[in-house]
């Protein structure tokens, strides 16, 4: 019988989960599969769903939350033959869209019973694994706001985007790859990653793939506060690559010098900021299952 942990986040996306952990129940018992249940705290949760795995030892470790529920999940189960699902109840769920993970209930859990799994590239920043997007300067800083906050949900993300959009200052980067420096400058953020799009489906990559062996550094330079609405338009009909202030290099290692000290966050978390952050591509290091499979380059 396969056996699945349902590791169940109870504040993510502002959603009630009192009938989930039931419905999970009832289809596990449908569907012939042991299940067991984690539910996260905030205090600790790496160490104990650590010790979890280990003692049930699942195939499948399924993250029920938002894309900290998934990263957190990820971080356990990265370069072993356990495989990630989703059940997307965040915020954002950035990683899931991004994976064509249906968003609706029902549907997610029929990808788990498809079992169709495939390997993801991952990304290793300063030793810590980035699965969807890591990003410095101004979307980092809402970020760490919204952590900050009592209220969730994409509503309140908007909010506090657009407060801290009024006074926000550019900070300075210095990029560099394979010794050689790609931008040196001022930005309003940099953002690294595999995946194409935020969870708000704002798509910063709108070509990025997620198991080519390499990931992209997108730089969103200074622009007027006049051409932010045409920036939000190219971020939300996949034209962003038209606009003059973005730049974007595709690499397998980069380091970026954050000299003004920027805000950091990884996958939705804020981080201690940090001078430089090194950054390499780990190919096909995660298994996930999929409702079908993705773009498959040559290996
Ligand atoms: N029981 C809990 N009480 C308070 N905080 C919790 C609890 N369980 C987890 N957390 C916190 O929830 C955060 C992760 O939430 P998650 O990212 O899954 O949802 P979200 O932020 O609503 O959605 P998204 O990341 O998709 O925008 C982590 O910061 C974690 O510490």
């Amino acid at each position: 019988m396969k056996k699945i942990l349902f590791v169940v986040n109870p504040i993510s996306g502002d959603i009630d989960k009192l009938d989930i952990e039931e419905n999970l129940r009832t289809f596990c018992l449908q569907q012939e599969i042991t299940a067991e249940f984690y539910k996260t705290s905030g205090e600790q949760d790496e160490e104990k769903l650590k010790a979890k795995i280990q003692a049930f030892q699942p195939e499948t470790v399924v993250a029920v939350g938002g894309d900290g529920t998934v990263s957190l999940v990820a971080k356990q189960i990265i370069k072993t033959d356990v495989s990630l699902g989703i059940i997307p109840q965040g915020s954002g769920n950035g990683l899931s869209k991004d994976l064509d993970i249906p968003q609706t209930f029902d549907e997610a859990m029929q990808v788990l019973v498809e079992n169709r799994v495939k390997a993801i590239d991952t990304l290793d920043v300063n030793g810590q694994i980035s699965i969807h997007i890591c990003d410095m300067g101004f979307n980092a800083l809402v970020v760490k706001r919204f952590d900050e906050g009592e209220t969730r949900g994409p509503g309140a993300y908007a909010w506090i985007a657009m407060q801290e959009f009024m006074g926000y200052t550019t900070k300075r980067y210095t990029i560099k790859s394979k010794g050689k420096v790609l931008f040196d400058g001022d930005a309003f953020m940099v953002t690294v990653t595999n995946a194409k799009a935020f969870g708000s489906n704002a798509a910063i990559n709108p070509n990025g793939i997620i198991n080519d062996g390499s990931f992209e550094v997108c730089v969103m330079e200074p622009f007027p506060k006049t051409s932010s609405l045409g920036i939000l338009y190219r971020l939300y009909t996949d034209s962003i690559d038209d606009s003059v202030y973005t730049q974007r290099y595709s690499c397998q290692e980069a380091v970026i010098e954050n000299h003004d000290e920027a805000q950091v966050q990884i996958d939705g978390e804020p981080i201690e900021t940090v001078k430089t952050l090194s950054i390499t591509v780990q190919p096909r290091t995660l298994k996930v299952l999929l409702p079908r499979l993705p773009e498959q380059p040559e290996a």
